[in-house]
């Protein structure tokens, strides 16, 4: 991927684990902060996608988890390419025969609260690499590269 792209994209190096049953893919980035509620992710996974990928700062808690399969079914029935969760998923399982990409940093099977706190399509930060609402990235097995 990285060779076909060319150097001028910022990779992750923050080590993601690949959940859903799509391994590559790519899209424009939405984005979210929230910390151990998935209110924004939720609602916003509800509403067309148009093949964007969902770029979840959750601070990197692995306290609680950000998104199991019926949010990840959502986004798949409203067109979203992929999930990326610097955080935890639940429902793994179910989340692997998923028509979606997912990457996040591990599982935990409590649930988050719902109060929609959070901030939505601001700068965020994958590690050592921003991310701004709009800049593509492209997402395999091997980690994401993000364009400007
Ligand atoms: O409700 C949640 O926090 C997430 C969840 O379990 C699901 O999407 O199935």
């Amino acid at each position: 991927m990285y060779d076909e792209r060319g150097p001028e994209l910022a990779s992750v190096s923050l080590q993601f684990r690949d959940f859903g049953a799509v391994a590559a893919f790519s899209g424009p980035a939405r984005t979210i902060q929230c910390h151990r509620d998935n209110g924004l992710v939720k609602a916003v996974l509800a509403t067309p996608g148009n093949g964007s990928v969902l770029v979840v700062d959750g601070g990197g808690s692995l306290q609680s988890a950000l998104m199991g399969d019926m949010i990840a079914q959502s986004a798949v029935d409203h067109g979203w390419a992929g999930v990326i969760i610097n955080g935890a998923i639940r429902d793994s399982v179910a989340i692997g025969t998923l028509d979606l990409g997912v990457k996040a940093l591990g599982t935990n099977p409590a649930k988050s609260a719902k109060d929609g706190l959070g901030h939505l399509d601001g700068t965020v930060r994958l590690g050592d690499v921003q991310i701004r609402p709009g800049a593509m990235i492209y997402a395999d097995p091997d980690g994401i590269l993000v364009s400007g």
